[in-house]
Parts: structure tokens; C-alpha cells; sequence
């Protein structure tokens, strides 16, 4: 499967999916750390690929997504932002109404 494939199948497949540095207990980027906090506060269960692991899906998705930067949370398919977005939403208490609109279908 080619990267752009892989790509879609994620976001696809997982209602709330972030590409991060690191994971979420081991963040390797204080803005990854700044996102995935955020999400965890929201308690519900999200998925990840750490894009330190996965090198070609940190060259492709940029170009995919239009946006030049880690971490990139995608919700329902969509991209919602970086950790300044996320950092917006989560405390305007949107972030844990928008995961919760998806996790309960
Ligand atoms: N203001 C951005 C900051 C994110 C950022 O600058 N990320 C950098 C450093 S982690 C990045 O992804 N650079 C491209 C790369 O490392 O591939 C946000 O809101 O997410």
C-alpha cells in the first residue's frame, strides 16, 4: 500500500486520530506533549501514529493535509489543527464535545 493509501485508511478507520511525536505517555515534542494532553483530558479513546516511527508518513501527510506541521489532530475525517487549535478548543470546553459527538456515533 502506498503511503498516501496508508494515510487514508487511518484517518478513515479512527474518528479521533493524532499524528504525534512520540506516543501519548512518551511525547517527544513539547507541542505533541501540549496536544495529547489536551485529548487525554477529554477521556475518551483516541488513536495515534508517532510520526518518528513512520518517516514517510511524516514527508507525505504535509503535502496530504496542506498543513506543515506535527502534531495533526483529525476528528470524523477531518483535520481539525495543530496544538494552538487544539490548545483553543480544549479550553473552551469544544474539544471533549467534538470527541464526544464521534465516539458516541
Ligand atoms: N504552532 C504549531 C506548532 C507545531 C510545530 O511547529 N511543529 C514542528 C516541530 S514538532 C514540526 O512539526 N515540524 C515539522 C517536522 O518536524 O516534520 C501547532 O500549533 O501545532
Amino acid at each position: 500500500m502506498d503511503t498516501i493509501d496508508t494515510i487514508k485508511e487511518q484517518i478513515g478507520n479512527n474518528p479521533v486520530l493524532i499524528y504525534m511525536k512520540g506516543a501519548p505517555n512518551a511525547p517527544q515534542c513539547g507541542f505533541s506533549a501540549r496536544a495529547v494532553q489536551a485529548l487525554m483530558a477529554c477521556g475518551e479513546k483516541f488513536a495515534y501514529v508517532d510520526i518518528l516511527q513512520n518517516p514517510d508518513i511524516r514527508t507525505e501527510l504535509p503535502k496530504y493535509a496542506n498543513w506543515p506541521t506535527f502534531p495533526q489532530l483529525w476528528i470524523d475525517g477531518e483535520l481539525v489543527g495543530g496544538s494552538d487549535i487544539i490548545a483553543e478548543l480544549h479550553e473552551s470546553g469544544e474539544l471533549a464535545t467534538m470527541i464526544k459527538a464521534v465516539a458516541k456515533g
